[in-house]
């Protein structure tokens, strides 16, 4: 599986603010870029933080679906997935509706009550890791379900989680020309943060848009 990660954050590093409130950092220039992103992905992952705080749909719109899904071959939108050990996510969650299929990654921390509430609210439900969700076991689940492509969107805690378990391949920045500052605000990379061995970054392109820049980098490996 080849994953891309793609987020938005301000000069100083953040996606969000302190109050965790969905923030727009990208112009409409970026959005679409992150269309096309979607549009050649088979399916595009946030953490249960993101569905909290955000309630996104992870659906594109109109001309990307129309121009994008058909050159690269597949009708409709992506499926998504939601990184969420303990079966937070919202059964009324814009991201359960039917317009494109949900995995929800749990742990076996997830009781199989709850599993069978998320399923019947229509998500497809596969367990990855007992305390916490296992992202290499749970990206090799995705992978046996077809998914050879995969977009992570975010936010910060999994971001840094993919990272860690060394399942990324390239990484897209739009960083926005704004400051945002705050030490609780989610930054592109949180969790428990590398002391060693931090992954090492090829800058393969620099591009202006709207009033940021998107820096895109192959992941060189640890180092
Ligand atoms: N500017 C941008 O491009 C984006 C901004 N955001 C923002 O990011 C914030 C949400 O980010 P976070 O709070 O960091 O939440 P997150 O979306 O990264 O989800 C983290 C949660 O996922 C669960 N989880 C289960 N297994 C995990 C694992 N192996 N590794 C990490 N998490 C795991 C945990 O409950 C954890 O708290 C929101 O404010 C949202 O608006 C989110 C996506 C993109
Ligand atoms: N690329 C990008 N730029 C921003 O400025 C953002 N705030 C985000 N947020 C991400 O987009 C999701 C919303 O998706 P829908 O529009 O609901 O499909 C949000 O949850 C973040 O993942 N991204």
């Amino acid at each position: 599986m080849y994953v891309v990660v793609n987020a938005a954050q301000s000069v100083d590093g953040k996606l969000s603010t302190r109050r965790r409130e969905q923030l727009r950092i990208s112009g409409e220039e970026d959005f679409d870029r992150v269309d096309r992103i979607r549009a050649a992905a088979d399916a595009v992952l946030v953490g249960v933080g993101t569905v909290l705080a955000d309630d996104p749909h992870l659906t594109l719109d109109e001309e990307a679906r129309r121009v994008e899904r058909l050159r690269n071959g597949r009708p409709g939108d992506p499926a998504r997935v939601v990184v969420d050990s303990t079966g937070r996510t919202p059964t009324d969650a814009r991201i359960l509706d039917d317009a494109a299929t949900t995995y929800l990654l749990v742990s076996a921390a997830t009781t199989p009550e709850r599993r069978k509430e998320l399923a019947d609210a229509g998500a497809e439900v596969i367990v990855a890791g007992e305390e916490r969700v296992d992202l290499v076991d749970g990206t090799s689940a995705l992978a046996g379900e077809g998914i050879d492509r995969l977009m992570v969107e975010g936010g910060g805690e999994v971001i840094y989680s993919c990272f860690a378990a060394g399942i990324v391949d390239e990484l897209q920045v739009y960083v926005g020309s704004l400051v945002v500052g705050g030490r609780d605000a989610p930054t592109l990379a949180d969790g428990e943060g590398f002391v060693e061995a931090f992954p090492r970054l090829d800058l393969t392109e620099v591009e202006r848009l709207d009033d940021g820049v998107v820096l895109s980098y192959d992941v060189d490996g640890r180092a």
